[in-house]
């Protein structure tokens, strides 16, 4: 019988994360590359170009301070590749080669940078789709700004929210009341403990790259992912 795929704490989350530079050789690159190109393909499933309603495929990803706003950034290049037409919101950008590079990259891939988080009105006129890659699996606490606002304009538009790894805002296991409900989660590695309180319509496993020994320390149990496809719809 096929067991049922774990749902990680914070804890957990995170050391799984160390272990796979320590132990497993990788670097952060590799897996943010793996992990932005798998949340770039699962919202290729969820919302094809053909589907979306206004004129044009745009969309707009919000980044945050940490490696999930770096997802974002890699998942908004291979969303322009895709043919989307994606503008990025990039308020606080830490002072690391990694990001400085990632952010170059969209840059010259001719993506918008926002200087400002637009009014819930403007967001609804002008995208199809809010990509939120504000926190990841090390949020903790009250959010602090700009956030804290960004959120808020967040929680009082209609178009649709796909947020990376964690809906962001959420305690990473317990979740938020009367947080984000978005409408799509792609969650890395392996679905964390507020996942369950997920109530969207499409939620995506992504980031093909657990080895086998790690995999079977934390009994992950995944869930096969078909032919050579990157993510999976849970
Ligand atoms: N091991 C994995 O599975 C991988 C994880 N990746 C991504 O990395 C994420 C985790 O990245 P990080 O550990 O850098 O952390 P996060 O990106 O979750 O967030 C940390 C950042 O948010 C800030 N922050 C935390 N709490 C806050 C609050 N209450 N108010 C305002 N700011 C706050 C911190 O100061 C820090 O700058 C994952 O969720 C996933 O998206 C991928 O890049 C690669 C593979
Ligand atoms: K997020």
């Amino acid at each position: 019988m096929a067991q049922t795929i774990k749902y990680l704490g914070q804890e957990e989350a995170q050391h799984i994360d160390e272990e796979l530079f320590s132990e497993y050789g990788f670097s952060v690159d590799q897996l943010m590359e793996l992990a932005g190109l798998s949340c770039a393909t699962a919202i290729t499933r969820a919302y094809p170009i053909t589907s979306l309603v206004k004129g044009r495929p745009s969309l707009l990803v919000i980044c945050g301070p940490g490696n999930n706003g770096g997802d974002g950034l890699v998942c908004a290049r291979h969303l322009k590749l895709f043919g989307y037409e994606p503008t990025i919101l990039y308020p606080k950008r830490p002072n690391k080669p990694l990001f400085q590079g990632l952010t170059t990259q969209c840059q010259k891939m001719e993506i918008p940078f926002l200087t400002e988080m637009p009014e819930a009105e403007v967001i609804e006129e002008a995208y199809n789709l809010v990509i939120d890659a504000i926190f990841g699996f090390s949020f903790k606490g009250a959010v602090r700004e700009p956030f804290d606002s960004i959120l808020d304009v967040l929680k009082k538009t209609t178009v649709p929210i796909a947020s990376v790894d964690i809906p962001s805002g959420w305690d990473v296991e317990q979740g938020s009341a009367d947080g984000l409900q978005p409408d799509m989660l792609i969650s890395l590695t392996a679905p964390k403990k507020s996942a369950l309180l997920f109530r969207g319509r499409y939620h995506f496993l992504g980031g093909r790259f657990v080895p086998p020994g790690l995999e079977r320390k934390y009994q992950l149990n995944l869930p096969q992912y078909p032919g050579t496809d990157c993510v999976l719809q849970l």
